[in-house]
C-alpha cells in the first residue's frame, strides 16, 4: 500500500490574477476559501481549506504538487525512502506549511524537476462549500483530482513514483509513432479508488510544468454547464467533450491561464486494487476529445 493516500493540493503561480478569479469562480465553480497570504486565491472543493492556492508571480507555473499522507510518521517513512533514493529535501519552516493550511510539509524535487510537497494535517473549513452554481465535487478518499506532468524522462519518473513512493502503475498510452522509433508512452499512476492520480508525458519541462489538473463533479449536466460557461466568458476550449477509455471519465478541457488546461469531468470509474491489472489503451477517447481546435500546450512546445 502507498504511504501517500490522495493528491491533496496543486499550488500555481499566475500573471493574471484576474484572469484565473473568473476561472476560478465563474466557469469551473470552485469555492472561495481563506489563508493568510492576503494575495493569493486560495480555492475549495470541499471541506479542506484549499484545495488549489493561486499566488500572484512573474511567470505563469506550477509551484507545487501537494500529496497526502496519513500522519507524521508517514511523512518520515515517505521521507527515509526519497533520502534513500539519493533525493534529500526539507521540512518547511512552520510558516510555510501554514500557507499552504497544513500541519507539516516535507519538499523535494523529483528526477524530472516538478517539486512535490508531501504533507499531513490539512486544516478544515467547517462552512459550507458555496459553490457559486451550485455544483460539488468528488474527492473524499480520492483526493482532488489528477495532474499531469511532463517529463523529459518517463520511464525515469515512472520508476521514481512506483518504486520510491509506492504509486500503482495504472496502465499506459502507447502514443502512435512510426514504426523505427522506440515505443513513447504517457503512464498513469494512482494510489487509492481514482483511476490515475498522476500521469506522466513524454514532454520537456520548459513551460509551466504542468499539462492539466483534473478536477470531477458529480453531475453530467455540471459539466456540460461548465463547458457553456466557459464558451460564454470566452475561454478556449482545448478539447472537446469526450470519454476516456481508462478512467472512463466524461470531460473537457478549458485552457487556463499560462497554457495549460483544466480537465472538467464526471462518472470517472472507480477501480479495486484487488481485482486490477495495468492495461495498454490504444486511444486516448471513446469519442469525443477533439484536440484540433487547442492552442499549443506550453509544456509541448
Ligand atoms: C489519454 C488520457 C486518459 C485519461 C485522462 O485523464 C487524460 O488526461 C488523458 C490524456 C489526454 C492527453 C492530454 O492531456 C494532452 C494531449 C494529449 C497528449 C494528446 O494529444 C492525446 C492524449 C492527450
Ligand atoms: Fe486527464
Amino acid at each position: 500500500m502507498p504511504e501517500i493516500k490522495s493528491l491533496g493540493y496543486v499550488n500555481i503561480q499566475t500573471t493574471d490574477m484576474d484572469r484565473w478569479r473568473a476561472l476560478a469562480f465563474d466557469v469551473l465553480g470552485l469555492a472561495e476559501g481563506a489563508g493568510p497570504d492576503e494575495e493569493a486565491l486560495y480555492l475549495r472543493t470541499d471541506e479542506r481549506s484549499a484545495r488549489l492556492i493561486v499566488a500572484p508571480g512573474d511567470t505563469d507555473r506550477v509551484n507545487a504538487i501537494g500529496w497526502e499522507v496519513r500522519d507524521h510518521n508517514a511523512l518520515e517513512s515517505v521521507r527515509a525512502g526519497v533520502r534513500g533514493a539519493g533525493i534529500s529535501g526539507e521540512i518547511l519552516p512552520v510558516a510555510e506549511a501554514d500557507r499552504r493550511r497544513v500541519e507539516e510539509v516535507f519538499a523535494f524535487t523529483d528526477p524530472v524537476g516538478t517539486t512535490v510537497e508531501v504533507f499531513h494535517g490539512p486544516s478544515l473549513d467547517h462552512s459550507p462549500v458555496v459553490t457559486p452554481f451550485g455544483n460539488r465535487f468528488v474527492t473524499g478518499s480520492m483526493g482532488l483530482g489528477h495532474v499531469v506532468v511532463p517529463a523529459a524522462d518517463v520511464d525515469a519518473a515512472f520508476d521514481f513514483y512506483v518504486n520510491t513512493l509506492s504509486f500503482y502503475s495504472r496502465g499506459s498510452y502507447r502514443i502512435p509513432t512510426p514504426p523505427q522509433v522506440p515505443p513513447l508512452r504517457l503512464r498513469f499512476l494512482g494510489v487509492n479508488e481514482r483511476h490515475h492520480s498522476l500521469a506522466l508525458i513524454p514532454a520537456p519541462k520548459t513551460g509551466p510544468g504542468l499539462i492539466h489538473i483534473m478536477v470531477e463533479v458529480d453531475s453530467l449536466d455540471d459539466v456540460g454547464r461548465a463547458l457553456d460557461r466557459s464558451l460564454n466568458d470566452k475561454f478556449s476550449i482545448s478539447s472537446t467533450l469526450g470519454r476516456h477509455t481508462n478512467d472512463k471519465m466524461v470531460s473537457f478541457y478549458v485552457r487556463a491561464p499560462g497554457g495549460w488546461d483544466i480537465e472538467y469531468g464526471c462518472a470517472g470509474t472507480r477501480v479495486d486494487e484487488a481485482y486490477y491489472t495495468a492495461e495498454e489503451i490504444t486511444a486516448d477517447s471513446y469519442w469525443g476529445h477533439d484536440w484540433s481546435g487547442s492552442e499549443p500546450l506550453a509544456a509541448m512546445t
